[in-house]
């Protein structure tokens, strides 16, 4: 169960693409579209994570991008992803980021040095007692190469830091097993998951393809929240040909492109990521979605 301790993790989370303009950040685009997903009613905003090209982002970039987000954000919760693989640099970070006005930190596992479980047990720690923000664990074994198992997220789970994980760990088991624990609050980390998570008891979902159709992604986590499985089935039907379409190339690209096709943003990406085909815009931008007639009820519930 969410502790009052903490902040809460639950309901739509967007991490924000980072939009360019001729290489450099787009921050009139960023503010737009933060502004405009607030409106939408998400309950708050991942600033530099990977769909943010953080990877792609120079610190002072980063801290710029936050600024502005922050800014746009009329309150709403933000959490800002920090990783490194350097552990000197990742608490200089923490540090820093320390002054900021987050909700959290969302900090995945060191990338490459495929650090054994006792490992990774005194990474999150160390950068749990660094921080003066609660912790969320971003467990993507596929893109750090890092797998933290079960026993390791438990041990975590006692520090009064770590409070929620962005599960895209590709475990079932291991996911339910954290659910049923109520010590981490449980965040859907990959799209096409956000439907069992939370029917599994998560909390919410951390949803790249969600910056498209977001008034009916959020209209899905309160009808999961709420527990009409019925109504969630079918928001859920349609929004999942949306998530393939938007992971069918590198993320974000494919979402960029549908930005750029609204006019929102233009599509641009930092090498070595490289705009989506032509073929897979098309695919997203024909993707039609119900009305959502029962919003305003939605909205009251
Ligand atoms: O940036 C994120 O946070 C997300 N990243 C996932 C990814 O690794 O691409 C996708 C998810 O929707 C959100």
């Amino acid at each position: 169960m969410h502790s009052t301790d903490h902040p809460d993790f639950s309901g739509l989370w967007i991490p924000l693409v980072t939009p360019f303009h001729e290489n450099a950040v787009d921050h009139n685009a960023l503010h737009t579209l933060t502004t405009r997903m607030r409106q939408a009613g998400v309950s708050g905003f991942c600033a530099c994570g990977s769909t943010g090209e953080a990877a792609a982002l120079s610190h002072e970039e980063e801290n710029a991008v936050l600024a502005t987000v922050l800014h746009a954000s009329g309150g709403l919760p933000v959490m800002m992803g920090a990783a490194d693989c350097h552990l000197g640099r990742m608490l200089d970070r923490v540090r820093e980021l320390g002054r900021q006005p987050l909700a959290a930190l969302l900090v995945p596992a060191p990338t490459y040095i495929r650090p054994s479980q006792q490992g990774l047990l005194d990474w999150f720690t160390r950068i749990a007692d660094a921080s003066t923000h609660p912790i969320v664990i971003y467990d993507i074994p596929y893109r750090t190469g890092a797998t933290i198992e079960l026993a390791t997220l438990r041990t975590l789970a006692r520090h009064p830091n770590i409070v929620a994980i962005k599960d895209c760990g590709g475990d079932a088991a291991k996911t339910q097993a954290l659910i049923d624990d109520g010590a981490l609050q449980v965040l859907a980390g990959e799209d096409v998951q956000i439907f069992s998570n939370l029917a599994l008891g998560g909390h919410g979902a951390i949803a790249a393809s969600a910056h498209a159709h977001t008034e009916h992604f959020v209209a899905l986590l309160r009808l999961l929240a709420s527990g009409d499985l019925a109504s969630a089935r079918a928001i859920w039907a349609p929004l999942q040909q949306h998530i393939r379409g938007s992971f069918a190339e590198p993320n974000p690209a494919p979402i960029k492109g549908w930005l750029a096709r609204q006019g929102w943003m233009s599509a641009e990406l930092r090498a070595p990521m490289m705009p989506a085909s032509e073929a897979v815009i098309d695919q997203l931008c024909a993707i039609q979605l119900p009305e959502l007639p029962t919003m305003q009820a939605l909205r009251a519930a």
